[in-house]
């Protein structure tokens, strides 16, 4: 040790010592780090570490949290969704990124059956709320909708659900900015149902609502159907799609049929996954058919306590509609599903 010493003195000069001293000092400070757990020396950013799986349960625990106030404020889609996106969540892994798939409409088609389907995949992370993003809240900017989204690791796919979009003129041209490469999913559904389940929502907000009947012609004596209104024209497909097909190819989009969602939703999800590039995970022994709900739901994976039927905001009775106006409706309609059928080059069966 003395010997040491010596040489030291010896050949080292004043401010060479001096700095060698602090070399030593930093350098076992970080040895001591080290022997403690808290350095790495291969240092990955704290957000692309792996979690444990102590974080991983929390977070799912947080993401619970999260849907289950997203299923309940789901329908008020006029809120801001800051207010639910702020929540504490832990979330300290993985990154936020743009969603590779969207689910763009349509509105009342069984867009959130779809989305709670898929998030029962281990490679799916979606925002329970709607962000409402390419519509209402695009000038809040693109980061403002990236930080929207959970965090992913690698191989997993962000998704969000916003079933306006479909009808938002502005929609694709601004989808396309984001990534031309986005996933495009449609649920679509019988016009003439999609318009009485639409119309049975706004009734269930304000019970004195005129009539649909009252609502649905210009002149119910002349049987013009009045396509300002919206549960009318949101149904008119071919229209909407024209649109989309402006910017993207037909390859980009899906079409999911909202009748076999419910009737066979299996298979539906089979498609979805293929579309997504996903392996199969989502399958029948997945779903059973809740006869009190009169729908699929999702069976309760052991020891979870989340509700697996979705709220009562879906599936809710519609009022009786005479079958004369349904039928002045569907001939209305005809004409634009076949131009729909011959535009997706499927046939979704509606009369
Ligand atoms: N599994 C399951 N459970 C409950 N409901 C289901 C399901 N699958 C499809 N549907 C149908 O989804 C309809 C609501 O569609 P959306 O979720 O797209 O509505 S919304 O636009 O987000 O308000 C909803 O419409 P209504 O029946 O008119 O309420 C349902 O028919």
């Amino acid at each position: 040790m003395g010997c040491w010493a010596t040489s030291f003195n010896l050949h080292l000069k004043a401010p060479s010592r001096v700095s060698v001293f602090f070399t030593m000092i930093v350098l076992l400070t970080y040895v001591f780090y080290c022997l403690t757990g808290f350095c790495d020396l291969t240092p990955i950013p704290l957000h692309e570490r792996k979690p444990t799986f102590a974080q991983l349960h929390q977070e799912r625990n947080a993401s619970d949290k999260r849907d289950l106030l997203a299923q309940v404020t789901e329908e008020e889609t006029t809120r801001l969704p800051g207010d639910l996106f702020n929540l504490s969540v832990s979330d300290s892994f993985g990154t936020k990124e743009f969603p590779q798939a969207i689910i763009i409409g349509v509105k009342k088609g069984g867009t959130r059956a779809l989305l709670e389907f898929l998030r029962v995949h281990p490679d799916v992370r979606a925002v329970g709320a709607e962000p409402h993003f390419f519509d209402r809240f695009y000038d809040k900017g693109l980061e403002w909708y990236r930080n929207l989204m959970p965090r992913t690791l690698e191989g997993q796919i962000t998704m969000e659900k916003t079933p306006s979009y479909f009808v938002t003129r502005e929609a694709p041209g601004r989808i396309f900015t984001m990534n031309r490469n986005t996933k495009l999913i449609v649920v679509v559904r019988d016009p003439v149902t999609r318009a009485v389940s639409d119309y049975t929502q706004t009734l269930s907000k304000n019970p004195g609502l005129p009539s649909f009947q009252n609502l649905v012609f210009k002149n119910y004596s002349t049987g013009l159907i009045d396509t300002s209104w919206s549960a009318v024209r949101i149904g008119i497909y071919s229209k909407h799609l024209e649109n989309w097909l402006r910017y993207f190819p037909l390859s980009s989009l899906l079409f999911v049929s909202g009748e076999r969602l419910v009737t066979d939703p299996a298979r539906e999800m089979e498609r979805v996954q293929d579309f997504l590039g996903l392996k199969r995970l989502v399958t029948n022994k997945h779903f059973y058919f809740n006869q009190t709900k009169g729908f699929p739901c999702l069976k309760k994976p052991e020891g979870s306590s989340r509700p697996r039927c979705l709220g009562k905001s879906k599936g809710r009775a519609h009022p009786h509609i005479s079958s004369d106006v349904l039928y002045k409706l569907r001939d209305f309609y005809r004409p634009f599903n076949l131009k729909f059928y011959q535009m997706t080059g499927q046939d979704f069966g509606w009369e």
